[in-house]
């Protein structure tokens, strides 16, 4: 018997597939993740174990650092967030619940903005310049998808897990099919789903990209931003956190405490008055317990 550890690339029909450090080895998920209700993903950093038959199993999930979309991927360390400049129309707000989300799974963000070239010049220097202001704060920008294939092999290093986001039609299928020389995504149609019934047949895959790996799945659409504690909010607002230090309060939810440097920063103009708008509806929702009826 022989133990190994590796990375799953591969979900197919039940068997993952683990990249080791001789190769990849097809095995099968022992029935004890079953029992405790745990299973493996792709991204999974795993141990397997290959009996003297040659058979292999997946005996062990090592810790991880999140688990998120659907279908789901683990220890993915950056999105790439596709966010459209029309159809569907460009939105701060939509924009500030990715990050905002992405910031709590503690996934670092790439803007991709798509669909540049279906928008007249004035609209997109617009948009533009909104998002100057998340350059300004951190985030990597790329308007341009030339640009992006330049340098995403060299963005993604030393075996990260990539992962597309962003809103259903702004154009990830279209991004990821360029990324990916193989391409068979469907786009435009709505996403054919992989499930039939209760039985799925998911096949999901990471594909080698840089030094690491991209999700070779749609990414994801949609976030729920219910589960994140009221009070740790300011935190995932990088520029509010950062503020935050010289607000007179230790732990001040910039609301009406007073001595707040991200209120004062807002009166100046140096956060940017939608970011504190968002940030107060996101509040309401976490309060409310439910994501508004309006974006679903
Ligand atoms: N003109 C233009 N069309 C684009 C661009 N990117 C995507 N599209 C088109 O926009 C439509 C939606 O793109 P998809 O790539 O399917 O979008 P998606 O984000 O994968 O959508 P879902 O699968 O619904 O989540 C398709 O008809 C694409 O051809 C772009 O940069 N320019
Ligand atoms: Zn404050």
């Amino acid at each position: 018997m022989k133990l190994a550890q590796g990375i799953v690339v591969g979900l197919i029909a039940g068997y993952y597939d683990v990249e080791t450090t001789t190769g990849i080895v097809r095995t099968r998920a022992r029935g004890v993740f079953r029992q405790k209700k745990q299973k493996p993903a792709v991204g999974d950093r795993v141990e397997i174990q290959i009996d003297d038959q040659g058979m292999s199993y997946l005996v062990k999930i090592l810790p991880r650092l999140n688990r998120i979309g659907r279908p789901a991927v683990a220890n993915v360390s950056h999105v790439l967030l596709v966010i459209s400049a029309i159809e569907p129309d460009f939105s701060v707000e939509l924009l500030d619940r990715f990050l905002t989300f992405f910031s709590w799974q503690r996934v670092r963000v790439t803007i991709y903005l798509s669909k540049t070239d279906l928008i007249e010049a004035e609209k997109l220097a617009k948009i533009k310049q909104k998002l100057s202001y998340y350059q300004a704060i951190g985030y990597l920008v790329f308007t341009d998808y030339h640009e992006v294939q330049r340098q995403i092999s060299t963005m993604i290093q030393d075996d990260q897990i990539w992962t597309l986001a962003g809103q259903s039609g702004a154009g990830k299928s279209t991004l990821l099919n360029h990324l990916k020389k193989d391409a068979n995504q469907t786009t435009g149609a709505i996403s054919t789903s992989l499930n039939r019934g209760k039985h799925t047949t998911r096949k999901v895959e990471l594909f080698k990209l840089g030094a690491g790996f991209l999700a070779d799945t749609p990414g994801f659409s949609s976030i729920d931003l219910t589960l994140i504690k009221l009070n740790e909010l300011c935190n995932y607002f990088v520029e509010f956190k950062k503020a935050s230090v010289n607000c007179k309060f230790r732990g001040c939810q910039h609301l009406k405490e007073p001595g707040c440097e991200v209120k004062k920063l807002l009166k100046e103009e140096q956060i940017m008055s939608s970011r504190y708008e968002d940030y107060l509806a996101i509040r309401t929702e976490i309060s409310d317990g439910r994501i508004p009826e309006y974006l679903k």
